[in-house]
């Protein structure tokens, strides 16, 4: 699975330089100012291709829950949008407040959702592993989705019902058979796109963001079971709600964002 190692502590030794770390030019999430985007009529509709067998387990990392899929083939896969590669689907994830009132990482025009999906792609074309995408040039592809509190998403209520299994930092549970693209809107022509980093460790400067401007409906209660998950493993003494698993916001330092409708 492609996230269990995603916290890299040492680089791998790589024929390519590996990117600066942080502190640098292209770190994310960022604020989204409708004003400031700019219409790139050359964008072209993002093609996912996703096969609900490679679905493989969900794992909670002491930060997120992350629903890992099989990435030694072909089989789910992004191509198209901004996109000259083609990228594998490697794990999905979260972030999420401790309540309705924000826990996004991205911003439109400073407004904050309640939650934020991320659909973690790396460029197949390119690379061998993830791990080795993950600290390079144009390495990964991230759809971002915004999620709002409405009607209960029925394809995510599979996903919520197993979260009580991996209530505990470092717990996994096997999770088969889902396709991630219940979880797209309706229209996956109108999206975002700029160049940006990890928002977790090691941040490195490898992410083509791609930001759905249509957001999905989850109910309170599906969210509410979100933060009934624990950043602290079964033997830690203190328990601590998984709640605002979100970074900051990052300075924009002169980059562009483009948006594939008018
Ligand atoms: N949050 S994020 O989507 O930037 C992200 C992670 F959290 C972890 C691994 C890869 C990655 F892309
Ligand atoms: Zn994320």
């Amino acid at each position: 699975a492609c996230s269990s190692r995603v916290g890299l502590s040492q680089m791998h030794p790589m024929w390519q330089e590996p990117l600066e770390v942080p502190g640098g030019e292209r770190q994310s999430p960022i604020d989204i100012s409708l004003r400031k985007s700019v219409f790139d009529p050359n964008l072209k509709p993002l093609v996912t291709q996703y096969d609900p067998r490679t679905c493989q387990q969900i794992w909670n990392n002491g930060y997120s829950f992350l629903v890992e899929y099989d990435d030694t083939t072909d089989k789910s896969t992004l191509r198209g949008g901004p996109l000259e590669d083609q990228f594998r689907l490697c794990q999905f994830h979260f972030h999420w407040g401790e309540n309705n009132s924000w826990g996004s990482e991205h911003t439109v025009d400073r407004h904050l959702y309640p939650a934020e999906l991320h659909l973690v792609h790396w460029n197949a074309d390119k690379y061998a592993l993830f791990e080795e995408a993950v600290v390079a040039e144009n390495g990964l592809a991230v759809i971002g989705v915004f999620l709002k509190v409405g009607k209960t998403h029925e394809g995510l209520q599979k996903l919520v019902d197993t979260l009580p299994a991996v209530r505990h930092k470092d717990s996994v549970v096997e999770f088969t058979k889902f396709d991630p693209s219940c979880l797209l809107p309706e229209s996956t022509n109108e999206y975002w796109t700029y160049a940006g980093s990890l928002t977790t460790p090691p941040l490195t400067e490898a992410v083509t963001w791609i930001i759905m401007k249509q957001p999905i409906e989850v109910s309170h209660d599906q969210l509410a079971v979100f933060r009934s998950l624990l950043f602290t493993s079964a033997e830690e003494e203190v328990q601590k709600s998984m709640v605002n698993n979100f970074r900051v916001q990052q300075p924009l330092k002169g980059r562009t964002v483009r948006s594939s409708f008018t």
